[in-house]
């Protein structure tokens, strides 16, 4: 079981330096440099197709990457794009599966997430079957199946993608104080400039074809940067002008 209540140390749980890959001898990532500090939420941003998931799968090994290298401190959790909830199993047994296969049995691992229905709204869902939640459930089923995995280094692709946009803002909010209670290390990928500087305390953004990071954005100050605020307004410029 590896969830932590981890005080804020700025220790570096993940470094990527100068890693490029290329598909059939055509470059997509050229000397990709990414940093990612203890307790931090950071976000990559960029268009679709600019190797935003190849950079998730070159760090959890499902992709090789061709040159650069990948230094990790921790237990890597990661929640793909689309959705992974089994229909046939409920949603307590979904969300139980990490532990079941790290072979835990299936009674103590129901004993271990049910506490964690409640903080995450499934309060009520855990017998039901995927098929009978919402789409926001469903990410925050897909969320916590992913947190009981690790919540020490948790790669977030895409998580609010294919919600409403009312859904989406809520989901924000509630990953905000989630995060900010069990103060998980998160790495986020989004295409969504409001998103982005919504949830980050950093913002790598990727440029296309080869991809490379273009830019970084600290947001130190993350009161500054509530929605319509002039640094809100003039980062998001500042963003769209280099994309
Ligand atoms: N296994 C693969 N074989 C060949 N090309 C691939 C493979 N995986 C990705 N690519 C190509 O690499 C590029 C980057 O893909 P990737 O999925 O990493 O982008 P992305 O930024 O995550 O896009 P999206 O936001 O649409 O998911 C694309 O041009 C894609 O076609």
């Amino acid at each position: 079981m590896h969830i932590q209540m981890n005080s804020y140390h700025n220790k570096e749980k993940l470094i990527l330096s100068n890693v490029s890959k290329s598909y059939n001898n055509t470059l997509v990532l050229e000397d990709i440099n990414i940093k990612v500090n203890e307790g931090e939420l950071v976000t990559i941003l960029g268009p679709s197709g600019s190797g935003k998931s190849t950079i998730f799968n070159i760090i959890t090994n499902l992709t090789q990457k061709d040159n650069g290298s990948v230094y990790i401190d921790g237990k890597i959790s990661y929640m793909q794009q689309k959705d992974l909830l089994i229909p046939y199993k409920t949603i307590i047994d979904n969300v139980s599966l990490p532990l079941i296969l790290s072979k835990e049995n299936k009674k103590s691992a129901q004993e271990i997430v049910r506490p964690y229905f409640k903080e995450f709204g499934l309060e009520g869902y855990e017998d039901k079957y995927p098929s009978e939640l919402s789409g926001g459930m469903k990410q925050r089923a897909n969320f916590l199946r992913t947190f009981i995995n690790s919540n020490d280094l948790m790669l977030l692709d895409e998580p609010f993608g294919a919600l409403d946009s009312i859904t989406k803002a809520n989901m924000q909010k509630w990953l905000l104080n989630v995060r900010k209670k069990f103060n998980s290390t998160i790495i986020l990928i989004t295409h969504d400039i409001e998103e982005a500087i919504t949830l980050s305390d950093r913002i790598y953004l990727i440029s296309q074809k080869p991809s490379s990071i273009k830019a970084e954005f600290i947001l130190e100050d993350k009161h500054k940067y509530e929605f319509g605020s002039n640094d809100y307004i003039k980062l998001k410029k500042d963003i769209i002008s280099l994309l």
